[in-house]
């Protein structure tokens, strides 16, 4: 197998900051405008990865800024419920917590709408990120989702990747586009391109690699990233696996086969959790790659984001009881 090792993560905390939001996923399906039930939930990228972190025994370190209401009440009641500490979430009474709705659907991806703009947590800022005790703490793990939320979340973003370096701190990126958050797809493809270029690890989906560079396969968009900077990438290749990629060689890992598909959104940040938790136990890349691959398949399996993320034992089973892509 090629030499897919990569270097410099350290045992240690995972650090995520970004918005949770409520979410209310259509109990039918139908145009947003016409389901009449909703379930309540709760979602946000980072507070997804970090969920998937801890349920496979992490200690991820999670920060983000909620208004004072009702959301954010049922967020910190989630965080509690998952033994998330909630030390670094500030509340801000002038604010509201954002929220999104989601459809269902029997095929293909929901149809997503966001109510975020003007958030507590577009208020996150460099002063927040000044702000942070990096104690214990060897990766960062950022997406794509925070820089656009604001002026100062960009700001806060570039601030995270350049406290990171400069501690030596581990950088994962997820480039997770958000298209309908920006200003302009250019503006986006910029900045994305920009902070992949600092990260140790990038998390891109075909996609996406599609979208920041042009690229078609696998391989031409894990060598996309690399030519960028990035040190190590892993390419989400939906349920046939992922390519794990270094500037040291490659290796293609199936995906796991599931009977059905319930729900898409949350599968990224599951992937994440696993790879993030499997480098974190000292797991080469393309291990770390397998166990993502597990976990977005699972996520597959939820209609929630988060709750469906597994702990090691549920990992296991399965992982045992469903067979590989051919
Ligand atoms: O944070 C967002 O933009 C969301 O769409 C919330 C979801 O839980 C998350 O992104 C899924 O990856």
């Amino acid at each position: 197998m090629a030499d897919v090792t990569v270097s410099g993560i350290r045992p240690g905390r995972v650090l995520l900051v970004g918005e949770a939001m409520a979410l209310f996923g259509a109990c039918e399906e139908g145009d947003l405008s016409e389901v009449r039930n909703f379930a309540a939930s709760t979602a946000g990228a980072e507070l997804n990865v970090a969920v998937g972190l801890k349920r496979l025994g992490q200690e991820p370190v999670y920060m983000t800024r909620l208004g004072c209401d009702p959301f954010a009440d049922r967020i910190l009641g989630f965080m509690r419920a998952n033994g998330l500490d909630s030390s670094l979430v500030v509340r801000d009474g002038s604010r509201p917590t954002g929220f999104m709705l989601k459809s269902r659907v029997s095929h293909g991806d929901p149809t997503t709408f966001y109510r975020r703009a003007g958030s507590a947590a577009s208020a996150i800022s460099p002063a927040d990120v000044q702000a942070l005790d990096w104690r214990g703490i060897s990766v960062l793990h950022l997406t794509g989702i925070l820089p656009p939320l604001s002026e100062t979340a960009l700001e806060a973003s570039y601030a995270l990747v350049k406290a990171a370096r400069e501690r030596g701190v581990f950088v994962s990126f997820d480039p997770n586009l958000r298209p309908a958050l920006w200003p302009d797809a250019d503006t986006m493809r910029d900045t994305l391109r920009e902070l992949a270029a600092q990260a140790d690890l990038v998390l891109p989906g075909l996609a996406e690699g599609r979208e920041l560079f042009g690229a078609e396969t696998p391989e031409t968009v894990a060598q996309a990233f690399l030519d960028n900077g990035a040190r190590a990438v892993v390419v989400k290749d939906g349920p046939r696996g992922a390519l794990a990629a270094t500037g040291s060689g490659s290796c293609y890992v199936p995906g796991f086969v599931v009977d059905r598909v319930v729900d898409t959104v949350g599968c990224g940040d599951g992937f994440a959790a696993g790879v993030l938790s499997a480098l974190l136990e000292g797991q080469d890349l393309a291990s770390a790659a397998v166990r993502g691959c597990a976990l977005g398949a699972i996520q597959t399996q939820h209609e929630s984001d988060n709750e469906g993320l597994p702990t090691p034992s549920e990992l296991k089973a399965f992982t045992v009881s469903h067979p590989r892509a051919a």
